[in-house]
C-alpha cells in the first residue's frame, strides 16, 4: 500500500446518515485505505450534545461540540447536520481552507450551492453531494459526468423516500398518513421535520438540484412548482386503484418552449396518477426511481433507495473515497483498484436454480428413477411438472406415443453437479432426450 499520510476526516453529525457513516469508516478502514491509498482517519465528530444517546454505539472520546477546531484539523469535511446553519458556515470555512466537502443536504446545495460551488472552485477544493439526491441511488455523477456529452430532454421520478413510503403504505395497507410517517420516521428517512418530506420541499429541491446540473441552468427552488401529499386522501387512493393507476409524489424536471418559441426549463413536484403497468408504479417503501430522458442515449433508469441511514451513508462514503483518491493522486486516482485480487470462480462452483426439460418413457418407475439420478449428485427437486402429449386418434392407428415430456425445477445446486445430473439423464435409457436447461436467476 502507498505511504501517503493518512487523511484527517472530520464529520459534522451523528444523526440517521452520520452515525452510519461514522461506523462504516471506522468498520471499513483498512479496506478504504487500499481504495484510497491513504488511511481515512476519522479524527473527530461535532455534535450538539456529545452524552446525547445514538442508534450506533461509537467511541465516546471521537465526540465534540467544537466543530470549528475540527474542521482546522481536515483534509475532507462531510457535513451531516442538514439544513441551513450552521451548515452553510461550516462548509465555507471548510472549503476555504482547502479542504474537499462531501454533504447529503439538499436544502442546502438547493440553495446556496452556486456561492458554495464558487468558494470550490476558487480554492482548488470539491464539493461531493451525492447523497443529497435520491439516497444511495448514483444520480447526481452520472447526471453530471456521465451524461455531460449528451443533451438531457426530461428527468422524472420519484425522489422522496418519506412520502412513496407513506403512498404506499396508504395504497397497500390502508395506512393513515400520520401512522406511515411515525414508521418512516422510525426508520430514519423523514427530514428532521417531517413538514419537509409531506409537503413536497425536499423534493422541490431535489427537482432544483437535478434541472440545474441536467439543464446546465441555475434553476432556483422557488422557481419549481411544488405540491406535497398532505392533501391525498385515501378515497383518491382507492379511486385510482379502482381505475387501474397508483399515486405518486412526482419530481418532473423538462426541456421545453416558452411561449414565445424559446428553448426554457420547467420543473415541477405534485402528487399525480401513474398507470398501474408503469415501472414507477412498482416502486414500493423508501425506494426511488428516477428516468432520465436524453437525444443520444435514449431512456436510462436509476432505482433503489432513496433515503435510510445506512442506503444514504453509502453514497456519502463513495463520495469521500472519490476526493480522498483525488488528494492522494492529485488527479482522479485509481480507475480501478486491483488490491483484492479475490479469486473468479470457475462456472462449475456457481450456484444457482435450474428449470431441466427432459422427454422420458411414459412408464411406471420412471419418476422415482430420475428423482434419484437428481439425489445421487446432491441436487435437490423443488417441483416437477409431467405432461402426456394428446394422441390424435383418427390420424393415426399407432398407440399413442409412450412418452411424456417433465419440466423439473430445482433448489440451489452448484453448477458442476447440474452438469453431472444432465450426463446421468442423457445416458439413462428411461431419458429419451435432455431438451433444455436454463438457470433460475433472482434477486439476492
Ligand atoms: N435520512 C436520510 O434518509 C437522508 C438524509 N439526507 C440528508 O442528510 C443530512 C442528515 O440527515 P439525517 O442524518 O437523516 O438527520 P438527523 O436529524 O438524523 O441527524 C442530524 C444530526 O445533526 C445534529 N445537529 C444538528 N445541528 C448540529 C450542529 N450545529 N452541530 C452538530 N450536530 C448538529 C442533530 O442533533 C442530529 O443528530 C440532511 O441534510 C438530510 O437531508 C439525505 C439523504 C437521505
Ligand atoms: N427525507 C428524505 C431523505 C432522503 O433524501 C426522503 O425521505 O427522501
Ligand atoms: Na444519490
Amino acid at each position: 500500500m502507498s505511504q501517503h499520510e493518512p487523511l484527517k476526516v472530520a464529520l459534522l453529525g451523528a444523526g440517521s446518515v452520520g452515525s452510519q457513516v461514522a461506523r462504516l469508516l471506522l468498520e471499513g478502514r483498512d479496506e478504504l485505505a487500499h481504495r484510497v491509498g491513504a488511511e481515512l482517519e476519522l479524527i473527530g465528530i461535532a455534535v450538539r450534545n456529545v452524552d446525547a444517546k445514538r442508534d450506533v454505539d461509537l467511541p465516546s472520546e471521537l465526540f465534540t461540540t467544537d466543530a470549528e477546531s475540527l474542521i482546522a484539523r481536515a483534509d475532507l469535511v462531510v457535513e451531516l447536520i442538514g439544513g441551513i446553519e450552521p451548515a452553510r458556515t461550516r462548509i465555507r470555512t471548510a472549503l476555504e481552507r482547502g479542504a474537499d466537502v462531501v454533504t447529503a443536504n439538499k436544502a442546502l446545495i438547493a440553495t446556496h450551492g452556486p456561492e458554495l460551488f464558487a468558494i470550490a472552485q476558487e480554492r482548488g477544493a470539491q464539493l461531493n453531494y451525492e447523497a443529497a439526491v435520491a439516497g444511495a441511488i448514483p444520480i447526481i455523477r452520472p447526471l453530471r459526468d456521465s451524461l455531460a456529452g449528451d443533451q438531457v430532454t426530461r428527468i422524472l421520478g420519484i425522489v422522496n423516500g418519506t412520502t412513496n413510503f407513506i403512498l404506499d403504505r396508504m395504497h397497500e395497507r390502508g395506512d393513515s398518513p400520520a401512522e406511515a410517517l411515525r414508521i418512516a420516521t422510525e426508520l430514519g428517512y423523514a427530514e428532521a421535520d417531517p413538514t419537509a418530506d409531506i409537503e413536497g420541499f425536499d423534493a422541490q429541491q431535489k427537482a432544483a438540484i437535478l434541472a440545474s446540473i441536467a439543464f446546465h441552468t441555475t434553476v432556483p427552488v422557488d422557481s419549481v412548482y411544488r405540491e406535497g401529499i398532505t392533501a391525498v386522501t385515501s378515497e383518491q387512493i382507492k379511486a385510482a386503484t379502482r381505475a387501474g393507476y397508483v399515486v405518486k409524489l412526482l419530481a418532473i424536471c423538462e426541456k421545453v418552449q416558452n411561449e414565445a418559441g424559446e428553448a426554457a426549463v420547467s420543473a415541477r413536484v405534485h402528487p399525480a396518477l401513474v398507470p398501474a403497468a408503469h415501472p414507477l408504479a412498482a416502486v414500493h417503501g423508501g425506494n426511488n426511481a428516477v428516468f432520465i430522458e436524453s437525444m443520444a442515449a435514449g431512456d436510462l433508469m436509476f432505482y433503489g433507495a432513496g433515503a435510510g441511514g445506512v442506503e444514504t451513508a453509502s453514497a456519502v462514503l463513495g463520495d469521500l473515497v472519490s476526493a480522498a483518491r483525488r488528494q492522494v493522486a492529485g488527479g482522479p486516482g485509481l480507475a480501478a483498484s486491483r488490491h483484492a485480487e479475490l479469486p473468479v470462480l470457475p462456472i462449475g462452483e456457481v450456484h444457482t436454480r435450474y428449470q431441466i426439460a427432459l422427454q422420458v418413457k411414459d412408464e411406471p418407475g420412471v419418476l422415482a428413477k430420475i428423482a434419484g439420478l437428481f439425489s445421487d449428485h446432491g441436487v435437490s427437486l423443488a417441483t416437477l411438472e409431467q405432461s402426456i402429449p394428446e394422441c390424435d386418434a383418427s390420424a393415426s392407428h399407432e398407440p399413442a406415443a409412450a412418452h411424456a415430456t417433465l419440466v423439473i425445477g430445482t433448489h440451489l445446486a452448484a453448477e458442476h453437479a447440474l452438469d453431472a445430473v444432465v450426463q446421468a439423464l442423457s445416458s439413462d435409457d428411461s431419458v429419451h432426450v435432455v431438451t433444455g436447461v436454463l438457470r433460475v436467476e433472482s434477486a439476492a
